[in-house]
């Protein structure tokens, strides 16, 4: 292995699930390489700080991050300026990032991988300064995950049993205007997709040309909501009714609207915004896949 110091950062809560097997798995095949273990548990607060203490503390040569979609990407805030290679342990209750890379669900294969050498370099789409790995919107998915963010029901469960009452309270259509270096257009949505890659962490394939190393990102209009287009995303199909969702690619945009709409990175509910930015700085995220 080319590397000494691996700091394993573990979210507790992640995914409601015990990452004692994880914790065991990681240390015993850096124990086997003779490389140094390091660990560092999530706590909600001043993580990114810690994290970045930890490295420059211990010289850490690569994260190993065991989470879901938010702890991976508070990581990615955290490492920024470090020039860090990162292995991911899918652990959440949504692994939107795990889906799109195509990480095995064997724990055994995930740490391979993750301590291997293999690498994409991921585009970092950033909106409104955060950073966004794999999809964020505007508009009814964030509704439903500002609803689901109360639940005590977890996982896809969880999203099913919030949709019907989100759709009942929401005030879609919305109306956004969207710029980008090519467009400058009005468009009535449910949702407005900002997506880095192909797949939400439900495994709904709504970007297929979605390539996460490409410098584009795509902006994704859904103008209805139509269960026979939504089952085809589920199902992988890919040939959409135009009435139901647009596409067009970007390098970057202004996304505007008179009303606040709820808005979401990487499953996060982050607000209702009325503004969103929308830049592909030059910056990079290596990230180990198989
Ligand atoms: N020790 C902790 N206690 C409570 N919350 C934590 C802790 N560590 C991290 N968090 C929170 O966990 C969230 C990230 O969870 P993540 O998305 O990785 O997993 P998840 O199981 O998919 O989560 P969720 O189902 O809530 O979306 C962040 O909001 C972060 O602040």
């Amino acid at each position: 292995m080319n590397f000494k110091e691996v700091l394993l950062i573990v979210n507790p809560v992640a995914g409601h699930t015990d990452k004692k097997k994880i914790i065991s798995e990681v240390r015993d095949q850096l124990e086997l390489e003779k490389v140094n273990f390091h660990l560092y548990s999530t706590s909600g607060e001043n993580d990114s700080e810690e994290i970045q203490k930890k490295i420059k503390e211990e010289n850490i040569d690569r994260v190993l991050i065991a989470g879901g979609d938010g702890t991976i990407n508070l990581v990615a805030n955290a490492i920024k300026g470090f020039d860090l290679e990162m292995g991911i342990i899918p652990a959440g209750s949504a692994n939107g990032l795990a889906v799109n890379l195509e990480l095995p669900p064997s724990l055994k294969k995930q740490v391979d991988i993750a301590l291997g050498n293999n690498f994409i370099d991921l585009d970092l789409l950033c909106l409104n300064n955060t950073i966004c790995l794999h999809m964020s919107d505007l508009g009814i998915n964030a509704e439903l995950i500002k609803n689901y963010e109360h639940s005590s029901i977890r996982g896809k469960f969880g999203y099913l049993i919030h949709s019907i009452p989100t759709l009942i309270q929401s005030e879609f259509p919305f109306n956004f205007h969207i710029e980008t270096e090519e467009h400058s257009r009005d468009e009535q949505a449910v949702l407005l997709g900002f997506a880095n890659m192909k797949k939400y962490g439900t495994g709904a394939n709504v970007n297929p040309k979605g390539i996460p190393d490409d410098g584009v990102f795509e902006i994704l209009i859904f103008k209805k909501l139509n269960l026979g287009e939504i089952l085809k995303t589920l199902k992988n199909e890919t040939d959409f009714d135009k009435d139901f969702v647009e596409i067009i690619s970007a390098k970057e945009a202004r996304i505007t609207c008179k009303k606040p709409v709820a808005f979401q990175i990487d499953g996060e509910y982050i607000g209702k915004k009325t503004e969103i930015e929308i830049k592909l700085p030059p910056e990079k995220l290596r990230i180990a896949i198989p």
